[in-house]
């Protein structure tokens, strides 16, 4: 039964396109179907005559075949970039669509080249860069410090990103070291604090705004003579990112030394005159099934530029409650195709690209970059409306056996295959939409498939600006000469339709005929040995070996799915060991830093306790001893007698009283035995009154009898 040509339908998730490219050696395995329109739509693949497993021819079908001879700028125009960006930017009055450009096939089969282009030629992004900036032109708002639409569009951000100018942040990476300060990683705490920073250097400068541009021209400078010392590797002939991506340099290449061509000078969109615009880029990766920002600097500024990478969400933020954005990631406002460039290069050069055996420049992430279309009434100033062009870059798919990778890689590729296989379910879904099935599609299985469909289906909410589902193009970039097996499967996954043609059995009728002949009148199942009724059974019999062999090559396709996906589980299970691992020794460092800070708070107020504690001890000890001392003075006070000489004159009057003292005594003494005399005989009384008058010596004469 033919095979229809492929409908555009509008309810298609992706228009898919089917670009091969050159190749050297090896028997071609794809032919392209001259068809009946003015481009080729269908293909088929023939597997290699020596293929054991005796598979089907399969013929696929696509919105359009590009052969080998497509050039960049053929393909840019032939795939409805063109309208893409003319729907980003929105008609007059009217909201922008966004769109989404990917491209997806095996390891080297040319995703790279088509997207970002190589050394010569640029690719589908510069391209539409091109166009962006080219028709915006004029009515794009300055990007400079100080512009005045800076706080707005920060404000008009619903992602709680951290924006920057271009200015700002190229001058961070590639200007003077004094500029360093303003720019810092988009996810790290400090990110806020750098942020605020940058936002009071913003309003700082702002009388100064018009002079700031100067740090972009000392940063290219710089850049210049970084490329001039440095040189591009002339191995391949790619992207000048991809070249450096093995050696990690931190130079990029200068805008002026990337490719010009082709140009897109002769693309003229209507523009929207009484708007104004802004271009806003943002880059990340999906890398492991986490999303990673690409413009945090780190490859340019850090020595170990993966060294604690934070994972980033997708995620419905306050701003953006009915849909879903990858929350943190750092955005640059770019006011002109060169800093667009520029940014793209270091976005570029920050992901994680590893050899493998497939392919020394394979990309191990998928890569997406975001050009975000802002436009507001210009007279007005109204709120800013956005739209965004996403190009992602989709890890090449390839076979754990055919990529000599080991490790941490192999885990990897297992991931990029899981994730391709999702990918490949969606699109599955989609042909089967197509063909009048209801299946819901299952997007939400994996990040990359999540990031790529979420934005695919009409919102539900009528609050929001986002009623038109995005628009997408998928490219697969296939080699003709390539792998049968690999290659098969991305087109398998991809095309829009796909029909099996069982191989034909080799004619054994006849020859069966010819060799046994009527006369050996060989019996048949049924008894029957006429000749017609002979081909009859044969044509029967070969019937159902045909059918049988039909069946066996979907067992057989299924097979080769089945343990694609058992690989892609059992890779998918050592990266959750691995990612548990990893999370388990962060947990281990976190409690520990958390006890040991702890630990060290707990010491610290001990210390000071102790510290308390002693000199209060110390204080009433001193106080004690106070006492003590006060108290050894006070009685040393008293026990110390000062001994003076005495007056003379005072000592002679005392010892003159002292015997005037005497004298009185003996007076009495005297007096008293008179009394006891008297009381006594006359004789004793004369005695006495004798001996009294001779112990008178003051009297100067004696008492005697006769007084
Ligand atoms: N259409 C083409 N014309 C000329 N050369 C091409 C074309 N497509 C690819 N190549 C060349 O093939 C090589 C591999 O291509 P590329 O790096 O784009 O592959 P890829 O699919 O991006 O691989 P990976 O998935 O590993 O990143 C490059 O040297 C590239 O220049």
């Amino acid at each position: 039964m033919p095979m229809e040509p492929p409908p555009r339908p509008s309810s298609s998730l992706f228009d898919v396109y089917l670009r091969l490219r050159p190749s050297k050696a090896g028997d071609r395995f794809l032919t392209v179907e001259d068809g009946e329109a003015s481009h080729p739509t269908h293909i088929t693949i023939k597997p290699p005559t020596d293929d054991k497993r005796k598979r089907a021819v399969e013929r696929f079908a696509f919105t359009q075949v590009f052969e080998e001879e497509a050039r960049q700028k053929e393909l840019f125009k032939g795939i409805g970039v063109i309208p893409m960006i003319e729907g980003v930017l929105g008609a007059p009055g009217h909201h922008g669509r966004d769109g989404l450009l990917a491209t997806l096939g095996v390891t080297g089969s040319g995703k790279s080249h088509t997207i970002l282009g190589t050394k010569s030629q640029r690719g589908l992004t510069q391209m539409a860069l091109d166009v962006l900036f080219q028709s915006t032109g004029e009515q794009l708002v300055q990007s400079f410090y100080g512009a005045p639409a800076f706080t707005s569009l920060a404000a008009a951000d619903v992602s709680e990103a951290h924006i920057f100018t271009a200015t700002a942040f190229l001058d961070s990476l590639y200007g003077d070291n004094q500029s360093e300060a303003r720019f810092s990683r988009a996810q790290t705490p400090m990110a806020d604090a750098w942020h605020s920073i940058l936002q009071a250097t913003f309003s700082t400068r702002a009388s100064a705004a018009i002079h700031s541009i100067r740090p972009v021209n000392g940063a290219l400078q710089s850049i210049t003579r970084g490329v001039s010392n440095t040189g591009l590797p002339e191995k391949k002939d790619c992207s000048s990112f991809i070249t450096n991506g093995g050696s990690r340099s931190n130079k990029i290449p200068r805008p002026s030394a990337l490719p010009q061509s082709p140009s897109v000078h002769d693309i003229d969109l209507p523009i929207d005159e009484t708007a104004e615009y802004a271009i806003v880029i943002s880059m990340y990766e999906v890398y492991n099934d986490r999303i990673f920002d690409l413009l945090t600097g780190s490859a340019t500024k850090s020595k170990h530029p993966n060294l604690k990478r934070r994972a980033l969400l997708f995620k419905s933020t306050e701003q953006s409650p009915d849909r879903k954005v990858v929350a943190g990631l750092t955005k640059i406002i770019c006011g002109s195709f060169e800093e667009a460039l520029m940014v793209l290069e270091t976005g570029l050069m920050e992901r994680k690209v590893a050899g493998t055996g497939s392919n020394a420049v394979s990309s191990r992430s998928h890569g997406f970059f975001c050009v975000e279309v802002k436009k507001r009434d210009m007279q007005r100033k109204g709120p800013w409306s956005s739209s965004t062009l996403t190009i992602v870059d989709l890890a090449g798919s390839e076979r754990a056996r055919n990529a000599k990778t080991a490790g941490e890689t192999l885990a990897e590729a297992g991931k990029i295959n899981e994730s391709l296989m999702y990918l490949g379910q969606c699109m599955q879904m989609q042909s089967d939409h197509q063909a009048g099935s209801r299946n819901v599609v299952p997007f939400r299985q994996c990040k990359l498939t999540e990031l790529l469909f979420s934005n695919s289906f009409p919102s539900s909410n009528r609050t929001t600006h986002h009623h038109h589902p995005q628009k997408s193009i998928m490219v697969v970039t296939a080699d003709p000469k390539g792998d049968f097996n690999a290659t098969s499967q991305i087109l398998r996954y991809s095309a829009l339709a796909r029909e099996v043609t069982v191989p034909r059995i080799p004619s054994t009728t006849s020859t069966h005929i010819l060799a046994t002949g009527p006369s050996k009148s060989t019996g048949t199942s049924s008894g029957r040995t006429t000749p017609s009724a002979i081909v009859e059974e044969m044509d029967a019999a070969n019937a159902e070996i045909a059918r049988l062999t039909a069946e066996v090559e979907i067992f057989a396709l299924r097979l080769v799915e089945e343990t694609a996906r058992r690989k892609a589980a059992e890779a998918s299970w050592r990266a959750a060991e691995d990612y548990m691992q990893d999370l388990e020794q962060e947990i281990r460092d976190e409690c520990f830093a958390d006890m040991e800070s702890a630990v060290a708070a707990e010491r610290r107020r001990w210390q000071s306790a102790l510290d308390n504690e002693q000199d209060s001890q110390a204080q009433h000890l001193d106080s004690k001893i106070d006492v003590v001392i006060k108290a050894t003075k006070a009685q040393m006070r008293d026990e110390i007698k000062v001994y003076e000489d005495p007056d003379p004159a005072l000592r002679d009057r005392v010892d003159e009283l002292e015997r005037v003292n005497e004298v009185l005594m003996a007076r009495l003494e005297a007096k008293e035995r008179e009394g006891q005399l008297r009381s006594s005989s006359p004789v004793k009384k004369m005695r006495v009154l004798k001996a009294k008058k001779w112990e008178d010596p003051e009297s100067g004469m004696g008492i005697g009898l006769e007084d």
